[in-house]
C-alpha cells in the first residue's frame, strides 16, 4: 500500500498527474474519463475497471524502474459506444474535458468535469432504451413518514409521494427507477425497507433539508409556493424532491428547464401491485431478457416511445376510479368502433417523435438539428391529430383536443430556418440553417459555393497551361489547398509553384493564387459556422420557451397512443369491454390468458374458464387439479384481466362485470431471494404474511402451493388456517383464487359456507391424462403426479417404484390421501389413522412416526414406558411391537 502511494506521489510530480489527481480527489467513486489530445484516459483502478468492462488494453506506463501507473484509453470520437456500456455496467462516469483549446495555451491545458453520467442520471440517446422511463429515485426517511420522489431527467416527469416504507417500496418497484439517493447513515434501514438489489447512492443529511428543498423547488419552477401543485403539505416527501435537485447541481445536470412541475402520487388512487405480484405476473421482462414475452411486451402497440413509457406506468400503476377508468374505455370503444378515425388516429401519432427526451434535449442545449426536424414533423402530425379527434362527436375526444397545444410559432420557425434534411447533424458542422434566413450568412455561401468553381476553373487552367492532364488541386490541414501533381509530369511544374512534399508517387505544390483564395473562402467557412451557430442558438432559446407546452402536448399523444395500443388489441385478439363498478362482485366468463394465449402452438385453442367471486356465497374458490392442468394460468389470467380493466383496457372474456380491487396479491411459486440468504420457504412465508396483514374486501388475493415448500403436514396446516383467516376475517372478505395440490383442503368448503371447491379436469387414458383445462364444480382424488413425472421422461424404474409406494400408502390409509394430520382433519371428518391402525394395516418400511399425532395413544404409552429413546426414527410395527414387549416385562 505505502509502495503504491509513493508510486502515485511520484505521478503527483508531473504537471499533468497532478492535475489529474486533483480532480481524482472530486469524484473519487466515479470511473474519470481524463481527456488528453484525442483520447480520453484512465488511470490506476478506473484503468483496470474499464479496461475489463471495454475489452480495452490495460497497459503500464513506467516512471523509473519501479514505479508505475495503470493506463487504459479509447480515442475520444468512440465515447457513444464505451460510454454507455460503462453506465450500464452500473458505473458512475465523469467526463473530464480539456476546457481551453490546447493551440492557443502554452503548458498544461485547463481541464474539468463537464457531466457525471451515473445510472439514474443520463440524457444520451444511446444509453436510453426508447420506450422506458430511466429514474432517479430519492428517499428520505423523515421522522413520521418516508418520502420517495421520482425524476426522469430525460423527459422532465418529476413526481412526489409519502408513506410507509412498504408503500414506498411498492412506488419502487411500480416505477423500477435505474438509481436510488438517500440519507448517509440509513444504510441498513434501507436495504431492510427496500432489499439490496437497487443501485444507491448515499448524500448527507443537510440535502434533504425541507426548509432549503421547498425554496429550490419553487425556483426550478419559478413559483412562489408549491400548493399550485398539490404537493404543500408533503414534508418528507418535498425533502426528497429537493435532494433530487441538489444531485443533478452534483452531478453538473445544471440545464433542467423542461422540469416545469412536479406531480404527487396519492396512494387512494392507485391499485396496489407490489413487487410479487409485477414478478408473479410476469408483467415486465427482466432487463436483458433475449426473450421478450412478458405481460407488457405483448399488449403493447404503441407507436410513439413516450406512449410505450405510459402504458408501462399504466400497468404497474392501474387506477381505483370507476369513472376514470370509464373515460379511458370510452375513448378506446370509440376506437375500436370507429376504425376509420382508429386509422386516422394512428397514422399522425405514428408520425410522432419523442417529443419529452427532444424537450430535455433542448433544455440541456444539446439538440441536434435532426431532432430539431423530428420536434417540427411531429407538430404537424399534432395539428392532423387535433383535427382528427375534433372532427369527431365524442365529448372525450374534445376534451384531449382541447389541450393540444399547436405550437405554431415554434413548427414554423423551424420549417423556416432549419433546412428539411440538415446536411450535417451536428451544428459545428453548419450546413443546418436554410437559406433566405440571414442576408450575410447567404452572401457567404455563395463565396463559398462560387469557390467551388472557381477551384474547378483554377485547375482547369493550370492543367491546359502546364500540359498535366492528372493535376489535381485538393485540400488538407497542414498546408491548406495545394495542387497535386504526378511523378511522371514532375519536369512540366512551373517555376513559381512552391513544393510542400513529396509522396511516393507524386508532388505537392502550393501557389500564391491559392493562398490568397484560402484565405478568403477559409474566413468565409468559419464566418458562416459561427452565424449558423448563433442563429441555432436563437432557435433554441425560442422553443425553450414553451417547453411545458410541448410537454403537454407530449403527454396527450402518450395517452392516446395507449389508448390506440388498446383498441388495435382488442380488435386483434376479440377482447371485450369490462364493466367497471364500486360493487364486490367479480364474474369473468369465458376468460383467456392473454399472454399464454398467444404462445400456444398453431392449431392448439386455449381452453377459456369462468370465475366468479363475491363476498357473499364464493369469496374463495378452492382450485385443485393435477400438475399441469392449468390452475396457476387460470389464477394468473384472473388477476390479469381485473387489472386490464383497471388500466382501462378491454379484456381477453366474452363478458367481464369487475368490482374494483384496490389490491392485486399474489403468492406463486418459488422466488429468487434466496441469494439474499432467505430459504424459499421463509420468503413464502414473508409474502403470505404481507398478504393477510394487508387484505381488505376489496382485495383480490392469489394464492398457489401455499405450503409447497414444507413438509405436508406442516404445509397442509398453514394452508389451511390462511383460508380460515382469509374466511372468517371480520372486515376483509378479500376475494381468493387458491390453488392447491392437497385435496384435504376440499374438506374446508364444508366448514366455511364461503369456500366452493373447483377442479381443472382431466381425462384418465389407460396410463395416460389427456388435459381438459377446463373448470368444474367439485373437488378431485387424483394428483397425477406420477403420470407428469412419466410424461416428463422420468427414468420408468423411478416411475413404478413410485407407484408402488403409493399404492403401499394407500394401503396404509384406506383411501389416496396422507393426512394424519388431525388437528386440521378432527372437526367432525373421519380421523387418520393411529398408530395401531397403521401397523395393523401393515405401513411400509419407510413411515416414521414422527409422521402422527402426538397426542396418539401408543406414542403417549412408549414415551411414558420407555425415556430417553428416540421413537421418531421407529416404524409403526417397531412401535407396536416394543410396547408389547414393555407391558410384557413390566406387566402394565
Ligand atoms: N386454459 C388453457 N388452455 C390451453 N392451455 C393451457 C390452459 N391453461 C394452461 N395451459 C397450458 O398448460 C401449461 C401448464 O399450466 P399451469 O402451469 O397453469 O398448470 P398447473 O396446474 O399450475 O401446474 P402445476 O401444478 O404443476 O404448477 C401452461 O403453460 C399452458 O401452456
Amino acid at each position: 500500500m505505502n509502495a503504491e502511494k509513493k508510486i502515485e506521489k511520484k505521478y503527483v510530480e508531473t504537471p499533468l498527474m497532478k492535475q489529474y489527481y486533483s480532480i481524482k480527489a472530486v469524484h473519487p467513486d466515479a470511473i474519470l474519463l481524463f481527456r488528453v489530445g484525442d483520447f480520453y484516459e484512465t488511470f490506476g483502478e478506473d484503468a483496470i475497471k474499464a479496461s475489463g468492462i471495454l475489452g480495452i488494453t490495460l497497459t503500464r506506463r513506467a516512471n523509473g524502474s519501479a514505479t508505475y501507473v495503470e493506463l487504459a484509453g479509447f480515442p475520444y470520437h468512440a465515447i457513444d459506444t464505451y460510454l454507455p456500456k460503462l453506465v450500464r455496467a452500473g458505473e458512475r462516469v465523469a467526463i473530464c474535458e480539456q476546457l481551453e483549446d490546447p493551440k492557443q495555451v502554452r503548458g498544461l491545458v485547463k481541464r474539468g468535469v463537464i457531466e457525471l453520467v451515473t445510472p439514474g442520471v443520463v440524457l444520451g440517446d444511446n444509453i436510453l432504451a426508447n420506450k422506458e422511463n430511466a429514474f432517479l429515485a430519492s428517499v428520505y426517511f423523515g421522522r413520521q413518514t418516508t418520502g420517495v420522489a421520482f425524476l426522469d431527467i430525460s423527459t422532465g416527469e418529476f413526481y412526489v409521494a409519502e408513506g410507509s416504507e412498504s408503500y414506498i417500496d411498492k412506488l419502487i418497484s411500480n416505477l423500477a427507477p435505474k438509481e436510488v439517493i438517500y440519507q448517509r447513515g440509513y444504510e441498513d434501514r434501507f436495504s431492510d425497507a427496500f432489499g439490496s438489489k437497487l443501485y444507491t447512492y448515499r448524500l448527507d443529511e443537510w440535502v434533504f433539508s425541507e426548509e432549503v428543498n421547498r425554496e429550490k423547488l419553487c425556483k426550478q419552477f419559478g413559483t412562489r409556493s408549491l400548493k399550485g401543485f398539490g404537493v404543500d403539505h408533503f414534508t418528507s416527501g418535498l425533502s426528497a424532491a429537493g435532494a433530487i435537485l441538489y444531485y443533478l447541481e452534483f452531478t453538473e445536470h445544471r440545464d433542467i428547464a423542461h422540469i416545469t412541475s412536479i406531480s404527487r402520487i396519492d396512494q387512494e388512487d392507485y391499485v396496489w401491485v407490489d413487487k410479487f405480484t409485477i414478478r408473479n405476473l410476469e408483467l415486465f421482462s427482466s432487463n436483458g431478457a433475449r426473450e421478450k414475452c412478458s405481460f407488457a411486451d405483448v399488449i403493447d402497440r404503441t407507436l410513439t416511445p413516450m406512449g410505450g413509457r405510459l402504458l408501462k406506468r399504466w400497468i404497474a400503476m392501474p387506477i381505483k376510479d370507476p369513472v376514470k377508468i370509464g373515460e379511458r374505455l370510452d375513448v378506446v370503444d370509440k376506437f375500436v368502433r370507429d376504425a376509420d378515425l382508429a386509422d386516422v388516429v394512428r397514422e399522425q401519432v405514428a408520425l410522432v417523435g419523442d417529443m419529452e427526451r427532444i424537450a430535455s434535449r433542448i433544455a440541456a442545449a444539446r439538440v441536434t438539428p435532426r431532432e430539431l426536424v423530428q420536434l417540427k414533423n411531429s407538430l404537424f402530425a399534432v395539428e392532423l391529430l387535433k383535427a382528427a379527434l375534433e372532427s369527431t362527436d365524442d365529448a372525450q375526444l374534445h376534451a384531449l383536443a382541447g389541450q393540444i397545444d399547436l405550437l405554431e410559432g415554434v413548427r414554423d420557425r423551424i420549417a423556416r430556418e432549419i433546412y428539411p434534411d440538415p446536411l450535417n447533424n451536428q451544428i459545428q458542422k453548419g450546413g443546418v440553417i436554410a437559406d433566405g434566413v440571414d442576408p450575410e450568412l447567404d452572401d457567404l455561401r455563395r463565396i463559398a459555393l462560387h469557390g467551388k468553381d472557381y477551384l474547378a476553373r483554377i485547375q482547369q487552367r493550370e492543367s491546359e497551361a502546364t500540359g498535366i492532364p492528372s493535376l489535381k488541386i485538393s485540400y488538407n490541414n497542414v498546408f491548406g489547398y495545394y495542387i497535386e501533381v504526378r511523378n511522371a509530369h514532375k519536369e512540366k511544374v512551373p517555376e513559381t509553384w512552391i513544393r510542400k512534399q513529396t509522396l511516393a508517387n507524386a508532388e505537392r505544390y502550393i501557389t500564391e493564387e491559392l493562398k490568397e483564395y484560402e484565405e478568403k473562402i477559409l474566413g468565409a467557412e468559419e464566418k458562416m459556422l459561427v452565424i449558423e451557430q448563433r442563429i441555432y442558438a436563437d432557435i433554441i432559446d425560442h422553443i425553450s420557451r414553451s417547453l411545458s407546452h410541448l410537454l403537454r402536448d407530449a403527454a396527450v399523444v402518450a395517452r392516446i397512443d395507449c389508448l390506440q395500443s388498446f383498441a388495435r388489441l382488442a380488435c386483434e385478439r376479440r377482447y371485450v369491454r369490462p364493466v367497471l363498478d364500486d360493487g364486490k362482485l367479480i364474474d369473468i366468463r369465458q376468460g383467456r390468458h392473454p399472454v399464454i394465449e398467444t404462445l400456444l402452438p398453431v392449431g392448439e385453442e386455449y381452453v377459456p374458464n369462468d370465475v366468479m367471486l363475491d363476498d357473499k356465497e364464493q369469496q374463495i374458490m378452492m382450485i385443485t387439479g393435477p400438475n399441469m392442468s392449468g390452475k396457476s394460468a387460470l389464477l394468473r389470467q384472473t388477476a390479469l384481466i381485473i387489472l386490464m380493466a383497471q388500466m382501462g383496457s378491454f379484456v381477453p372474456a366474452k363478458s367481464a362485470h369487475i368490482g374494483v380491487v384496490d389490491k392485486i396479491f399474489t403468492r406463486v411459486g418459488a422466488s429468487d431471494n434466496i441469494s439474499q440468504g432467505e430459504s424459499t420457504f421463509m420468503v413464502e412465508m414473508l409474502e403470505s404474511a404481507s398478504i393477510l396483514n394487508n387484505i381488505s374486501d376489496r382485495s383480490i388475493v392469489l394464492l398457489d402451493e401455499i405450503g409447497r415448500g414444507t413438509s405436508t403436514y406442516d404445509g397442509i396446516s398453514i394452508a389451511w388456517a390462511m383460508v380460515e383467516y382469509l374466511h372468517n376475517h371480520p372486515s376483509a372478505h378479500a376475494k381468493t383464487l387458491f390453488a392447491t395440490h392437497y385435496h384435504e383442503l376440499n374438506e374446508m368448503e364444508q366448514m366455511c359456507p364461503r369456500v366452493k371447491n373447483f377442479h381443472v379436469s382431466v381425462k384418465e387414458m389407460g396410463n395416460q391424462i389427456v388435459f381438459l383445462r377446463k373448470l368444474e364444480r367439485g373437488g378431485t382424488e387424483h394428483s397425477f403426479g406420477i403420470h407428469v413425472a412419466r410424461m416428463a421422461g422420468m427414468p420408468v424404474s423411478v416411475v413404478s417404484r413410485a407407484d408402488e409406494i403409493l399404492r403401499n400408502l394407500e394401503l396404509v390409509y384406506g383411501n389416496n390421501e396422507i393426512v394424519p394430520s388431525r388437528s386440521i382433519k378432527n372437526r367432525g371428518k373421519k380421523p387418520s389413522p393411529s398408530v395401531k391402525e397403521a401397523a395393523e394395516n401393515g405401513a411400509p418400511q419407510n413411515m416414521q412416526l414422527s409422521m402422527f399425532q402426538l397426542d396418539d395413544p401408543v406414542l403417549v404409552q412408549i414415551r411414558d414406558q420407555i425415556k430417553g429413546l428416540d421413537i421418531n426414527s421407529l416404524t409403526p410395527i417397531e412401535a407396536l411391537n416394543k410396547l408389547n414387549e414393555i407391558k410384557k416385562i413390566t406387566g402394565i
